[in-house]
């Protein structure tokens, strides 16, 4: 019997010459990569270098002028945001226009009551909600974020209103987390204690993230792809991309124009 619903825990993402062009200008060009099921895989390069339209591509946020997304065996490249978010692919939702009037426990209780598709909460039971109740705060300490749940969202520190937008991605049970610059905005000790938390997440889910910061990227991605004006320019892990002159020249080139 076929399943729309993947629910394998091993599913890989995978492009296939991902294209994305606006008129004549190319923004992704061929890009075939693979993220293996539990990867911490950072994707880097300089501004403009189309790190975003690639996850943007990858969410559904845009469609492909050529090339394919695959999600384990089947082929997403034209399924709508929501469905790929029913499938366990989620990017970070942006809290600071979505819940930041709310407690963190109210944010992430109606998250989970979304997918539960339970989201009218009111006709339901106590011992039904109370369910929901656990799970948030289940999600929230292993965030640390506990002893913030009756917080209001916008009245936390910055760095604790992302880690409110991973508990809200986290709360649709994804198998591929995309995140784009988790960190940015935030003070560098908040920042590294964001990233441990978001390595510290199981390893059934896949994380992909963009991230300016060479020092969290070597500290915390087990494999690199670089971007350079819409292409690969090379995958590895840390200590090859580190050893890697034209990943260098990239990035002393970039400097020298700052
Ligand atoms: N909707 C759009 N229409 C036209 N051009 C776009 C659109 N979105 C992005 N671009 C262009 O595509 C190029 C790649 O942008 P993108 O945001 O993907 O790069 P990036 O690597 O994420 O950059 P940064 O590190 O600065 O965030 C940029 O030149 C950008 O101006």
């Amino acid at each position: 019997m076929s399943t729309s619903t993947n629910t394998s825990a091993n599913t890989t993402l995978r492009t296939e010459g991902l294209s994305k062009q606006w008129g004549a200008f190319k923004a992704n060009s061929d890009v075939s990569l693979t993220f293996v099921p539990g990867a911490r895989h950072a994707l880097i390069g300089p501004n403009g270098a189309g790190k975003t339209t690639f996850i943007n591509l990858l969410t559904g946020g845009f469609a492909p002028s050529s090339g394919k997304v695959f999600f384990g065996d089947d082929d997403i490249t034209s399924l709508p945001q929501h469905e790929r978010v029913k499938r366990g692919m989620t990017r970070t939702f942006q809290i600071n226009t979505l819940f930041a009037g709310l407690t963190v426990l109210e944010s992430v209780v109606l998250a989970i009551s979304e997918r539960r598709g339970m989201q009218y909460v009111w006709h339901k039971t106590v011992a039904q909600q109370t369910d929901v109740i656990d799970e948030a705060m289940a999600l929230l300490a292993s965030l640390k974020l506990d002893g913030e749940a009756n917080s209001i969202t916008r009245s936390l520190a910055y760095g604790k209103q992302r880690l409110v937008e991973i508990a809200l991605a986290l709360a649709t049970k994804p198998k591929v987390l995309l995140l784009d610059e988790p960190a940015a905005g935030i003070p560098s000790a908040e920042s590294k204690e964001l990233f441990e938390v978001i390595a510290g997440l199981p390893r059934d889910v896949t994380i992909v993230f963009i991230e300016h910061d060479m020092g969290l990227v070597f500290r915390f991605a087990e494999r690199i792809t670089v971007l350079v004006g819409g292409k690969v320019l090379t995958e590895g892990t840390p200590a090859e991309i580190a050893a890697d002159k034209r990943v260098k020249e990239v990035y002393l080139g970039e400097s020298e124009h700052e």
